[in-house]
Formats: structure tokens, sequence, C-alpha cells
């Protein structure tokens, strides 16, 4: 019998045991751009599962985009994929940049595929690399715990089985069975800092540090997100304790340690109706300020018009009217 090519065969082993759980009967939909990732993951998926389905977007964003999908989705058909569906969506009107936009509008898209189709879990192919770049992009902004953990393996319907396989595996991988990805441009476009992170930052650290930089900053990411996870459920009950009739209670807080008063305070403030995404570091730090470094300064205002101020021992939610 012919040896499976080793990169062919690490891409089964991760998909499979990625997906241990799932029951043989239960369809899983890979999430399948065309790009040699995700083209390695749904033929490992096919190949080790009994019902796989696949489902590519196009986002309409590049010129041939329609084509791409069409290619893909001609290749899983024949590959035997069911379902195979195309999802076409519309970027306009949503918030942020066009990269963050698509990956809403993915996301909404392969979401309501998957319910749809009932399936069990929809498949993504970021790798060992894809995670490496969001550690170290997560680094130079200055993120907390939270980014540093990286993308999760599992989260919700989603699964990330290729988090520990090296990228140049799934390219061998496509080689090795005769499968020509595509190659999405963005991945080379100097304009966006993780094409210019996957180009020049992770080839220099290789060459200085070595090639396990690679998967220990992936593992970093992992050990990282074990004690974020830790640290947000001990402030979820803390948060509970410094609950006051009026808002939080300022000794109860100023009896938390620093990194379990700074979560309680994200959190209530997220509680308020601030939106996480407008909610920054110096809004916390401020917040922090009304019960560590108290010296009867003003109200501290956060994204979404919210005010919090300190009134006598409570931090309470002030209304722009109110605010004095
Ligand atoms: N147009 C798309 N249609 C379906 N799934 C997609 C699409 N774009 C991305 N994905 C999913 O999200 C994952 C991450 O995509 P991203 O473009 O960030 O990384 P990538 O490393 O370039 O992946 P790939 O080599 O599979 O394109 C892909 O592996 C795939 O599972």
């Amino acid at each position: 019998m012919a040896r499976i090519p080793p990169p062919v065969a690490a891409v089964r082993m991760a998909v499979r045991r990625g997906l241990a759980d799932i029951g043989e009967d239960a369809l899983v939909l890979v999430a399948c751009s065309g790009g040699a990732d995700s083209l390695a993951l749904a033929s490992a998926a096919r190949f080790s599962r009994r019902r796989v389905g696949l489902v590519t977007v196009d986002h309409g964003l590049q010129e041939g985009s329609d084509r791409r999908a069409r290619s893909v989705a001609a290749w899983a058909r024949d590959a035997g994929f069911d379902p195979v569906r195309i999802e076409t969506v519309s970027v306009a009107g949503l918030p942020g940049g066009p990269e963050a936009a698509a990956r809403t509008a993915r996301y909404e898209a392969l979401a309501g595929a998957a319910a749809e189709a009932g399936a069990a879990a929809v498949l993504l192919g970021h790798t060992r690399d894809d995670q490496a770049e969001t550690v170290l992009l997560a680094l130079a902004r200055g993120a907390g715990p939270r980014g540093l953990s990286g993308m999760p393996g599992r989260r919700g319907i989603y699964r990330r089985p290729l988090l520990d396989v090296a990228r140049a595996d799934t390219r061998k991988a496509c080689a090795a069975l005769g499968l020509a990805p595509w190659e999405d441009p963005h991945n080379t476009d100097p304009a966006y800092a993780r094409s210019r992170v996957r180009a020049s930052v992770l080839p220099a650290l290789v060459d200085a540090l070595g090639p396990a930089v690679l998967g220990n900053l992936a593992r970093t990411a992992s050990l990282v997100a074990a004690d974020n996870e830790a640290l947000d459920g001990l402030s979820a009950v803390a948060l509970e304790s410094a609950r006051s009739a009026a808002g939080l209670s300022v000794p109860v807080l100023a009896g938390l340690s620093a990194a379990i008063r700074g979560r309680v305070l994200h959190r209530w403030a997220r509680e308020l109706g601030a939106p996480g995404g407008a909610l920054a570091y110096a809004h916390v730090v401020a917040l922090d300020a009304l019960v560590t470094g108290w010296h009867g300064q003003g109200p501290v205002f956060l994204p979404a018009g919210i005010g919090v101020a300190r009134r006598s021992d409570d931090l309470v939610r002030v209304v722009p009217a109110n605010i004095s």
C-alpha cells in the first residue's frame, strides 16, 4: 500500500482529533475559501468523516470572486461533499474596514448555512502560523490576556482543528493530493498588517530564534487562554460580590486584586451598555482610578454615552443630565 505523505497524515490526524467527540452520523461543514489551509482541511474532513458538507463564501470584494466560489463548489461536488453551498454576501454598510466587514458577513453566512443544514460543527482552516500571527499582532497593539489567547480551538459551532498544524504542511498536503489551492491576493498585500507580519516578521523571528518559535507562540496563546478563562470565572463571581443597591461597592472593589478588579469593571461597563469593541484600556483605568486613586474627580465617560461616577462608597451610573 502506498505510504500516506506525512503532511497529509498530519492534517488528517488533526481533523480526526479535533472532531473525536462528534458522532459519525452528524453532519460537519467545512468553511472553504479554496486557499491551501481550508482546502487541505476539507480534503482531510472528507477522508475522515461520513457526512461532510462545504460552504464557500463569495464576499464580492475581488474581481473574479464568483468564479473562485464556483470552482471551489464544483471541486466539492466532485469530491462528494453534501451539501455544497455558495453563500453570496454583501459587506456594504457593515461596520469596520473591508476586512472586518467581510469577516462579519462571512460568519453570519456560515452560521446561517450551518443552522439550515443542521450541522454539528463548522470547521475553519486557521493554522499554527495564523495563530502565531494573531498573537504577535495582539502583542504589538498592547492587548491584554484575552487578545494574547489567540483564536480558540472551539467556540460555539466553530472549530479550528488545524491550530497545531504548520501552514507549510497544508501546502504540502495539497501538493501531495494534487489539489491546486487558490492564492488570495490579500494574503500578500502589504496594505494589511497581517500580511506584513506573515511576509517579514515571522520569517525574521524564525531566522533569529529558530523554527520552534511559531509553535511556541501558539503554545503561549493556549497557556494564556487557560489562565484567562480562570480569571474570567473569578471576576464573574467578584462582580456579584461587589454589587450594591446603588451600583458597585467601592470597599469591595478596593479589596480585589488589580487583575480581577479590572475585569470586574470591564464586565460591569459592558453590562451598562458600553460596546466591547469601543471600550478601551483607558476607560477601565479611569474607572479603576475612581476606586484606587480617588481625589474627588468627576465622572468617567464610557462609549455609548454612559457615565459612571463615584458617590460616597459606591460607583454609580449617571446619565449626562445628572452629571455634576
Ligand atoms: N471565502 C470564504 N469562504 C469560506 N470560508 C472562508 C472564506 N474565507 C475564509 N474562510 C475560512 O476562514 C479561515 C481563515 O481564513 P483566512 O483568509 O483568515 O486565512 P487563510 O490562512 O488565508 O486560509 P485559507 O488558506 O483557507 O484561505 C479559512 O481557512 C476558512 O476556513
